[in-house]
């Protein structure tokens, strides 16, 4: 049962964001890396984004968690309970269920990774027949042959797809090794944690006890440490310590290192003594065999012209192109119509059309800021003045000053009709504990690039 709900996930998932109208942002904070860990019984598993945390685990549950259970019923015919948590939760379950059961139940052995990355879905084609081979090989020979072994391309074109493949081929091959995928915000958000308490306890040894004593790390979107410079002097020593010890570590990024303005030298150099190797945007035949890669995965059967259909109009974005074949395909369903050229038209003309960009509104802002503090929207526009409600406030005026061309008193009039004199008086409070605060510091980042994902 976990192979079927598995591959309707991506439909179950597009039926919640049709359905319920959620924006695009929304679901990509939330939906989005959403994964089915576990299917017993009638209880289905799901694994949060580790990122986000018990808060966010717990905001996803109330606010989706009903849509969630009534489309996995309207998709499978069948009535499930839903239990999301995180990674680690969901590894201790394992664990006690190992202990108790012992090996025989058939789980996915790794929560951290996504089970579909893998060699085998990986489609190679002229855009990353380098990328691929290179990963393989190191996959091979960890720490013997291209060492570190550094990623780089655009949004949505396979470069997590391709670190998974690589963890999950050495912990296959090498069951004992340690292997730990990390993102980059997740490394800072810990480094700011254990800096945090450092006076407390020794949560800065086990940080590095955490990150230096493994045998491979993988550090996905490294771009988010970049001008962060305590981090990047942690990250300096950890790359050092695994580097000198014959550890092997692979990097991802959106720019090679040559173009990473504000990385400092010394890491630079680093990261280009292994080998540096790029993913462009796939071609038209690599376009087909992905959506034919996900068609088989799935067990769809679609028709060869909607495939060139969407193949021929998405063309710069794997995680766009395979998101248009799900779309059409939850919305057939709730239609009851087939999938025909027609209904792949009407279903991404939003997607297609040659102005889509996503204009970045006092609206959107307020909408990601609530969702990171987990508040209600209304109350950022609201005369709410104590701190939890007014600190996001001035958070949502300094990022509208930053991320928009509006004036102060335009703001201020779509953030609740305020004065401009208030507006001011947040983004300079912002602007000041910036210069200290470094959660402040990625809070403000990381939310920037969720409004502002180019
Ligand atoms: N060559 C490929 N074959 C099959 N699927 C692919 C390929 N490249 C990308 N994909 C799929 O496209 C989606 C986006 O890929 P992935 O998340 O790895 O991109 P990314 O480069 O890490 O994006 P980001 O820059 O947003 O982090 C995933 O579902 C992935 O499986």
């Amino acid at each position: 049962m976990k192979n079927i709900i598995q591959g309707k996930w991506d439909e179950i998932l597009m039926s919640v964001k049709i359905t319920h109208d959620i924006t695009d942002v929304s679901f990509r904070t939330w939906l989005a890396p959403l994964k089915v860990y576990d299917v017993e019984d009638n209880l289905i598993t799901i694994l949060s984004n580790p990122d986000l945390g018990k808060d966010g685990v717990s905001f996803i549950s109330k606010k989706y968690g009903i849509p969630i259970k009534v489309a996995i019923e309207e998709i499978t015919g069948k009535n499930y309970e839903i239990s999301i948590v995180l990674p680690d939760e969901a590894k201790e379950i394992s664990k006690k269920e190992n202990s108790n059961q012992g090996n025989s139940a058939q789980k996915n052995k790794y929560p951290f990774l996504n089970p579909r990355y893998t060699f085998d879905t990986f489609v190679v084609g002229t855009n990353n027949n380098l990328a691929h081979a290179a990963s393989l090989a190191v996959a091979e020979s960890p720490a013997e042959v291209y060492n570190p072994l550094f990623i780089y391309g655009g949004v949505g074109l396979g470069k997590t797809h391709l670190m998974h493949s690589i963890a999950h081929f050495i912990l296959e091959h090498n069951p004992s090794s340690k292997v730990l995928y990390v993102t980059s915000e997740t490394f800072t958000n810990e480094l700011i944690d254990a800096i945090r308490n450092r006076s407390e306890n020794s949560s800065t040894a086990e940080f590095r006890e955490k990150y230096r004593n493994i045998d491979v790390l993988l550090i996905d979107d490294i771009q988010f440490i970049i001008g962060k410079e305590s981090t990047q002097e942690e990250f300096f020593h950890t790359f050092n310590t695994l580097h000198e010890s014959k550890k092997q570590i692979i990097i991802s990024s959106d720019k090679p290192p040559k173009d990473i303005e504000t990385l400092e030298e010394r890491l630079r150099s680093r990261f280009e003594w292994g080998l540096t190797v790029d993913i462009q945007s796939p071609d038209y035949e690599t376009r087909m065999a992905i959506l034919k890669k996900k068609e088989e995965l799935d067990g769809l059967q679609i028709d060869n012209e909607v495939m060139k259909y969407i193949a021929t109009n998405i063309k710069s974005n794997i995680r766009e192109l395979e998101g248009a074949l799900t779309k059409i395909v939850a919305f057939s369903r709730l239609e009851k119509k087939d999938v025909t050229v027609e209904l792949a038209e009407k279903v991404l003309k939003d997607l297609i059309s040659p102005n889509n960009k996503k204009e970045i509104t006092v609206d959107l802002i307020v909408e990601m800021t609530s969702e990171h503090f987990n508040i209600a929207q209304s109350d950022l526009y609201s005369t709410k003045k104590s701190k939890n409600i007014s600190y996001p406030r001035q958070i949502c005026m300094y990022l509208s000053r930053k991320l928009t061309e509006l004036s102060l008193s335009d703001i201020g009039k779509k953030l609740g009709n305020r004065d401009h004199t208030t507006v001011l008086h947040g983004i300079d409070k912002i602007t000041k504990e910036l210069e200290n605060d470094s959660t402040l510091q990625n809070t403000i980042e990381v939310l920037s690039k969720k409004i502002n994902p180019q």
